[in-house]
């Protein structure tokens, strides 16, 4: 139930026609309602929201009041936002849609699992190649499950003074305690690569040492996801540290035919040769697809035209394939078996 502030800020920017600030609060009172374990309400407050949302004039889609803004150096650590992002909104293959699917309902329902005693999943260790949407699924589930996304900005942790980066880091696990929301670790290789690795630091082992124990402490309600492209490096420890690891690859032919289709949406031509597309579309992650749409996309926009060609978005996927390759060279590590949870790397 909304406090009886949350109902006096209500009715307060009600009076005041003040729309995006009603919206914010009742996104508060979702947050809330999440928080209390009871995601059925906190969905469909937020789903009413969304919809309030959509229906306003363009241009006044209002800015969300932030409700966690972190405050003083954790400001500078932790960068805030609430996305719309849905699960939905992502090609997945079958099983990683499953494994999502399953966290969303033991968060959803997490207030019924623990009080058996059990805790859901919620350290979750993402891998696989750039831009396969390891960083939107992060936003998809905290827009799923109506909480702010916090990004933990690794250039403001890791500093090379001695004790600072583990201090910091403790003020990042204080606020995974206090403040429910998903905390996302991006690059995580930074700070988990393996201990032994010869031109480690000692400081960054210390930081390694204190994320185990750390993330072994805590037994908060906030989602921790750390992400990696370089799993091959990571600590074996830090993998039974996460409740589930999930592993993305580049796009099949049926997820590039489905981001495709999503992605041109009206701007695809009668005639297009989805099959031909595909085949060029080989090896190339989501990110790249979609960004060779929009670049043909607004091709078409320029010259005033009003649809996509396969002919055209290939010439896009060819662009993208040579900027590819010159950056990203060799992504063979991604073959490799990884380490299972017991770390010995055996599957
Ligand atoms: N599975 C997907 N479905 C639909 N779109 C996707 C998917 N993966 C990536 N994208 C698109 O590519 C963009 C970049 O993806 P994202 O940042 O999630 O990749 P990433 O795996 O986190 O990459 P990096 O390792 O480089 O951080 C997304 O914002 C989205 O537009």
């Amino acid at each position: 139930m909304a406090s009886a502030e949350q109902i006096k800020a209500l009715l307060k920017s009600h009076m005041n026609g003040d729309d995006s600030h009603f919206l914010s609060v009742a996104m508060q009172v979702a947050a809330h309602e999440a928080k209390l374990g009871h995601g059925k309400l906190a969905e469909e407050l937020r789903d009413m929201v969304d919809a309030a949302k959509a229906r306003r004039p363009h241009g006044q889609s209002g800015k969300l009041v932030q409700l966690s803004q972190p405050r003083g150096e954790l400001a500078s650590l932790l960068s805030v936002s609430y996305p719309a992002t849905r699960v939905v909104d992502m090609v997945l293959d079958q099983s990683i849609e499953n494994q999502l699917h399953r966290i969303i309902k033991e968060q959803r329902l997490f207030a019924k699992i623990r009080e058996h005693g059990l805790s859901p999943r919620r350290k979750l260790l993402l891998v696989g190649p750039p831009g396969s949407g390891k960083t939107m699924t992060a936003s998809a589930l905290a827009g799923e499950l109506g909480i702010p996304l916090f990004l933990v900005r690794l250039d403001a942790l890791i500093t090379k003074f001695m004790g600072e980066t583990a201090a910091k880091l403790r003020q990042v696990f204080d606020s995974i305690a206090e403040v429910r929301g998903v905390y996302f670790f991006d690059e995580f290789d930074a700070i988990g690569s393996q201990r032994g690795l010869a031109n480690d630091v000692g400081e960054i082992r210390r930081v390694l040492n204190s994320f185990l124990q750390m993330i072994e402490h805590d037994h908060s309600n906030s989602l921790i996801i750390a992400a990696t492209n370089h799993p091959e490096i990571l600590d074996h420890a830090l993998f039974r540290r996460f409740d589930d690891v999930i592993e993305y690859k580049l796009p099949g032919q049926d997820q590039v035919a489905t981001l495709l289709n999503r992605r041109l949406g009206r701007f695809k031509s009668k005639e297009f040769n989805m099959k031909q597309a595909v085949d060029e579309a080989e090896m190339l992650s989501y990110a790249e697809l979609c960004r060779a749409v929009d670049e043909s996309i607004k091709e078409v926009i320029l010259r005033d035209g009003d649809s996509v060609s396969e002919t055209s978005l290939i010439d896009m996927l060819d662009e993208r394939k040579l900027i590819s390759a010159k950056l990203n060279g060799n992504n063979n590590y991604y073959n490799k078996e990884l380490p299972n949870n017991d770390g010995t790397g055996k599957q």
